[in-house]
């Protein structure tokens, strides 16, 4: 039976590992963690991340060919194949602070590889990490080897949260990447048996390790790249009368361009555009690449200045001050159908309120209390780390309560900001919302769910992203 280990059970490790021992029976597949909690949650009936279809393949599997372990250095020893999807965060201290990628988890694991093993494996880089990391890994581990023989081979996840587990049942693509020797493409080749349990042969790309490491950065760039360019564009929608979503609409009908991936928001968000766009912008300068390195940092600006835009909005229509007011903030998640708060739009939005005196009522579907605190007082990028290694008492924020109720969260409010594109939100009774709010009463949708008509006839004064400014906003500075 083949023995696959996972070092790393977060957000890509647990559900890939579900999948892979789910549609692979012969398969035996251990997800193992240095944090205890997570692997006890794993083993619970309260799973560490909220993942639609992902509780019921874990029950499914749990106990037969799939397994969550804190038994490290035994699962890893067993292994045939071992996947690292530790965390590859951004580096906040020396040499590329701000930008590359600190690789601190996964030399860990590649050392630890080395101390444990004593048989032949395949080491599969599933983390996003920057091009050759897969070269500095080979040397620690045959540095080390005690004439043990390491394969390396890169294969990038695509998957999406929210979608996670439609994402891994049907890929786009799976992406291999190996060294071009026999050696080398005997280990791609046990790597392809794996995922051709279930994903067509034409769906599985074979490359070298460069293309594949690099692919990986380039796809989310380009994706991250669309959302930048049509928000971008929602600006000038605003400042000329056109409409974003018939402007995205008519665009995505070229089908060179297509029409996916052009949805107008407060900016991007989650645990990957951001990182991984710095990482690309961090080896461009490396290269000595500054135009290209400068272009795809105009990406992140865009996105900051998305974010920036849209507070200022909020501020200025509300007679340019929301100090002592209260603001209900509808959703926390970086998109629906997650709990995942990181690097959320949702977090510079209410920074930036909280930095005008706001009061926040705060409520999203899946994002509890706890998170949404530590998320406001926690410093940049300090969220990339294993939970265990994060501060853990953060400071209360006395001006924001988190509430588990729509109507409790704008009940009294002065205005509501949507940031997150949860389901609820588009069918709430905003005529209720409207009675109990102060009056004038301010909707700023962050993402455009609601029915803005519908909206203003009922009385709200209305800002969606991109769209046609209510008469209110009009003469009102989009940028301070
Ligand atoms: N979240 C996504 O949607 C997504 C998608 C594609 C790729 N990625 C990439 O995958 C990697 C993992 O992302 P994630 O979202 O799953 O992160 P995560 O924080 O949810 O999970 C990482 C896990 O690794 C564990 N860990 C760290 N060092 C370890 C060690 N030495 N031994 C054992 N366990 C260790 C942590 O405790 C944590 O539970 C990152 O490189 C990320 O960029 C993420
Ligand atoms: O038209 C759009 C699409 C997305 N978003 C926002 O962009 C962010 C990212 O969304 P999405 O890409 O759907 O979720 P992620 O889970 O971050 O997935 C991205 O990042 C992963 C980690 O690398 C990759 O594996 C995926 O392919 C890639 O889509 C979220 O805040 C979305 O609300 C928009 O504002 N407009």
């Amino acid at each position: 039976m083949v023995k696959i280990c996972c070092i790393g059970a977060g957000y890509v490790g647990g559900p890939t590992m579900a999948v892979i021992a789910l549609k692979c029976p012969s398969i035996e597949v251990a997800v193992v963690d240095i944090s205890a909690p997570r692997i006890a949650a794993w083993n619970s009936d309260q799973l560490p991340i909220y993942e639609p279809g992902i509780d019921e393949i874990v029950k499914q599997c749990r106990g037969k060919n799939l397994f969550f372990s804190t038994a490290v250095e035994k699962h890893v020893s067993e292994a045939d194949i071992i996947f690292v999807s530790v965390n590859t965060p951004t580096k906040t201290q020396g040499l590329g602070a701000g930008k590359a990628a600190d690789l601190t988890y996964w030399e860990s694991a590649a050392r630890m590889i080395a101390d444990v093993s004593k048989s032949n494996k395949i080491v599969v880089e599933k983390s996003t990490v920057p091009v050759k990391t897969a070269e500095a890994i080979e040397k620690i581990l045959t540095h080390n080897s005690k004439g043990i023989k390491y394969q390396i081979l890169s294969n990038p996840e695509f998957l999406a949260e929210g979608t996670a587990i439609e994402d891994l049942f049907s890929p786009d693509r799976v992406l291999i990447g190996g060294r071009e020797t026999p050696d080398g493409q005997k280990a791609t080749q046990a790597l392809k048996e794996v995922y051709a349990h279930w994903v067509p042969e034409d769906r599985i790309i074979i490359t070298n390790l460069w293309s594949a490491e690099l692919s990986k950065l380039a796809a989310n760039a380009f994706l991250a790249q669309r959302i930048s360019s049509v928000n971008a564009m929602s600006a000038l929608c605003e400042a000329t009368g056109a409409n974003i979503s018939e402007v995205a609409h008519a665009v995505g009908k070229d089908t060179r361009i297509g029409p996916k991936f052009l949805n107008a928001s407060v900016g991007f968000g989650g645990s990957c555009f951001q990182k991984d766009i710095l990482n690309l912008v961090y080896i461009c300068e490396c290269n000595g690449l500054t135009e290209v390195a400068n272009y795809w940092k105009q990406v992140i600006k865009v996105n900051d200045y998305q974010k920036n835009r849209f507070v200022n909005r909020v501020v200025s229509s509300m007679f340019n001050t929301v100090s002592g007011k209260k603001i209900a903030i509808l959703g926390f998640a970086f998109k629906k159908d997650t709990g995942d708060t990181r690097e959320t739009p949702a977090i510079d939005v209410c920074k930036g309120l909280l930095g005008d005196k706001a009061q926040l009522s705060i409520y999203d579907l899946q994002v509890t209390e706890d998170q949404i605190r530590r998320e406001l007082s926690m410093k940049k990028f300090d969220w990339d780390h294993p939970i265990h290694l994060q501060l853990m008492s953060p400071a209360a924020v006395k001006e924001v309560s988190v509430v588990w109720d729509a109507y409790e969260a704008t009940n009294g409010a002065h205005g509501i900001c949507i940031l997150t594109e949860w389901d609820e939100f588009k069918t709430l009774d905003y005529k209720k919302i409207f009675d109990n709010m102060q009056k004038p009463a301010f909707l700023f949708d962050g993402r455009n769910v609601v029915d803005v008509e519908k909206l203003r006839e009922i009385g709200f004064i209305v800002y969606s992203i991109g769209k046609p400014l209510d008469a209110w906003l009009k003469d009102m500075p989009a940028m301070a």
